[in-house]
């Protein structure tokens, strides 16, 4: 479903991802390892298009998205958790979470919100991005879930798909996003990405920072979402117990290129002292 070939990519002058292939096949969870630094996360960043390419191929379910923008590789499907989460701090869990539902309203033709940047004062363009559609406030219309599943729900119902998964953030709908725990912003990424039900989700290090407990939670939602079998999942981790007890198949990226690769099984001691202890 997703192939990347020989793909190239950098910062200002600087290359970085120095001719990467990789391929996610449908219900897999794959997994991109690799000592610091040497181009993870860049690779991410150029698959969902918020990095452009320099040369190469981004192909999904058929499509080229090499030079799509990033809100139409959401439209097609891709789903994406950041490093470092970047939910916004000033909005709220429920208008978090609707946010996220803008990208499958992309598909309908619409704008996606993954266009918006989650960061500082521009989390006073997502909040009047969303008040325009009048998910703010208290009677006010929210985007049509239902009308687009022809559910016939409320029209500010947060899809089931969303929060299915963390049943702790229904009871917090009303906080602001700026004052959950690590954990929680955590699940809220999660359930923003997941509101979108895409059909790959790609995960740049959801266990950073997060305390055992939450990352026991997030393991169960990864292998929950992986044994529903709709969704793939492209995972960047630096946990090999995570990764080990998670994935499939894995990539190890050295100096921006895939030094190894192949099945969690093969993935012994060898590999792993060669490409990723420090
Ligand atoms: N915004 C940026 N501007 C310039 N250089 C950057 C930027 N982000 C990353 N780099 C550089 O690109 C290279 C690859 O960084 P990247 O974050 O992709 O690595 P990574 O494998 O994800 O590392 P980590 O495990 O530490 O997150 C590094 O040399 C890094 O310093």
């Amino acid at each position: 479903m997703l192939t990347v070939e020989k793909l190239e990519s950098g910062y200002g002058e600087s290359p970085v991802l120095r001719g990467v292939t990789l391929e996610v096949r449908p219900g897999q969870v794959v997994c991109l390892l690799g000592r610091n630094g040497t181009g993870k996360s860049t690779l991410v960043k150029s698959i969902m298009g918020v990095l452009k390419a320099w040369g190469g191929k981004v192909g999904y379910a058929g499509r080229d998205l090499t030079r799509k923008a990033p809100g139409e590789r959401a439209r097609s499907g891709l789903g994406y958790v950041p490093q470092g989460r970047e939910i916004f701090g000033q909005l709220t869990v429920r208008e978090n979470i609707l946010i996220g539902l803008e990208a499958s309203r992309g598909r309908d033709g619409r704008r996606a919100t993954s266009e918006l940047q989650p960061t500082g004062r521009r989390d006073e363009d997502a909040s009047k991005a969303v008040s325009k559609r009048g998910v703010g406030s208290e009677g006010e219309e929210a985007p049509k879930a239902a009308d687009r599943r022809g559910g016939g729900r409320g029209s500010d119902e947060i899809p089931q798909a969303a929060i299915e998964r963390f049943p702790v953030l229904p009871t917090m709908y009303d906080r602001r996003g700026g004052d959950l725990s690590g954990g929680q912003q955590q699940q809220l990424a999660f359930a923003r990405v997941l509101a979108a039900e895409p059909e790959l989700l790609i995960l740049d290090e959801p266990c950073e920072g997060i305390q055992p407990s939450i990352v026991d939670d997030i393991r169960d939602v990864i292998r929950s979402i992986k044994s529903d079998g709709r969704t793939a999942i492209l995972l960047v981790e630096q946990s090999l117990e995570f990764v080990r007890s998670t994935g499939d198949y894995v990539y190890i990226l050295e100096k921006g290129a895939v030094a190894w690769q192949g099945d969690m099984e093969a993935l012994g001691d060898d590999v792993v002292r060669r490409y990723l202890t420090v």
